[in-house]
């Protein structure tokens, strides 16, 4: 599909660097698959004014999806959501003490109108947000889609290999 020099399809944005370790899975399977992707932290109640820019430019520049994760009062997601139409895809991160529940609750609860796509908390749900980004991609890229059909088949495969102990 793409050189991973080319303008990034997918921004994976994130509200700080201490949510990189469950972030990092949405940016190795972006790499999998060879979408051109960009990886910043950006966060709403710290850096308003640089997430609005990101939100208003998203378009412009590009990008098909935003992947933003965050985590506590995770409202960077759904107010990236609110600057742009470009599909916003949330990513509960694990929280110190509510265990990413507050991230969840923060994410999925949108009012009509202003939809973010919730995932689960953690690194399936970044994973699983970069295989929707590719599904999105992939509705409009032949080769992607016959990548995305591969690796449903290995998985498949993986499962029906699966032994017990017995
Ligand atoms: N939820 C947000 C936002 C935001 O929504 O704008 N900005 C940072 N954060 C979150 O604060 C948590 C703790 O951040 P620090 O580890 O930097 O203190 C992170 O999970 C981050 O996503």
């Amino acid at each position: 599909m793409s050189t991973p020099s080319a303008a990034p399809l997918v921004g994976v944005i994130m509200g700080s660097s201490s949510d990189w370790d469950v972030m990092q899975h949405a940016v190795a399977m972006l790499k999998e698959f060879g979408v051109p992707h960009e990886a910043k932290v950006i966060s709403a109640h710290r850096m308003p004014d640089q997430m609005f820019a990101y939100a208003e430019a998203a378009r412009g520049r590009g990008l098909r999806a935003i992947i933003a994760g965050a985590g506590g009062a995770a409202h960077l997601p759904g107010m990236v959501a609110a600057k742009t139409i470009v599909p916003v895809l949330g990513v509960p991160v694990p929280s110190k003490y509510l265990r990413g529940e507050d991230s969840l609750l923060s994410i999925v609860q949108m009012p009509k109108g202003i939809p973010v796509s919730t995932f689960a908390i953690g690194e399936a749900g970044a994973a699983n947000a970069a295989l929707t980004a590719i599904a999105i991609l992939a509705t409009t890229d032949d080769q992607l889609a016959a990548r995305l059909q591969e690796f449903r088949a290995r998985q498949t495969q993986a499962a029906m290999d699966m032994a017990l102990p017995t």
